[in-house]
């Protein structure tokens, strides 16, 4: 990100809706907004790859044997993401769940993975999609699932104007899509 690119862009973007970007009140936005942009989009600088190399300090003690199969899962992670249609921002609660094989994530990772993917320009759907994959890259363990809760201010705040529309994404890996008894019981374990 070439940030005083960015200022430049920002600055003629407040000049074409009709602002005056010297009055005072302004003077200051191109920089905040290019700053701003470097936080938000920092996912963008980085693959799923590279993020899950980031993420990937796993345990390896006793308690952690081969057998730990159990399923683990990371709820309600707020996270904002900003929709590819509008830029507008999408608040999100991202829940994550696993079966490990001989490998857990430290569970700080999951919620850094989640974080991560959601600042770049997204769909809901790809979060999920993206998660998915990191978490596969990093445990090994095909059989992950991942549930997102989204209100998207493009469809809030604007458009339909429809405050309280929520949007439900589930992507299901592995043996969460093929045996009705563990989606079952993600889903009893799963807030509303
Ligand atoms: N599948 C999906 N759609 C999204 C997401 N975020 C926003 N959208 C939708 O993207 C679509 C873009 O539609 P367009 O018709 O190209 O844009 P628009 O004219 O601004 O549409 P309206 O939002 O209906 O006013 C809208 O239906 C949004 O609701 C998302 O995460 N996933
Ligand atoms: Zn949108």
């Amino acid at each position: 990100m070439n940030i005083e690119r960015i200022e430049n862009l920002v600055y003629q973007l407040l000049q074409e809706i009709g602002e005056d970007p010297e009055r005072s009140g302004l003077k200051e936005t191109p920089a905040r907004v290019a700053k701003m942009y470097q936080e938000i989009f920092e996912g963008t600088n980085y693959t799923n790859k590279q993020i899950a190399e980031m993420a990937d300090k796993t345990f390896d003690e006793d308690i952690y044997d081969e057998n730990c199969k159990d399923m683990v899962i990371v709820e309600d992670i707020p996270c904002f993401s900003w929709c590819e249609h509008h830029m507008a921002l999408m608040n999100l609660q991202i829940s994550v769940a696993y079966l490990p094989v001989g490998k857990v994530v430290g569970l700080s990772k999951i919620v850094r993975i989640a974080e991560m993917v959601s600042k770049r320009l997204q769909l809901q759907e790809r979060i999920g999609s993206d998660i998915a994959d990191i978490m596969t890259m990093i445990t090994g363990s095909e059989d992950v699932a991942v549930v997102i809760k989204g209100i998207h201010s493009c469809m809030t705040a604007r458009g339909v104007k429809k405050p309280g529309t929520v949007t439900k994404t589930s992507t299901l890996r592995g043996k969460f899509e093929i045996e009705s008894d563990l989606r079952n019981e993600l889903i009893n374990l799963l807030p509303d």
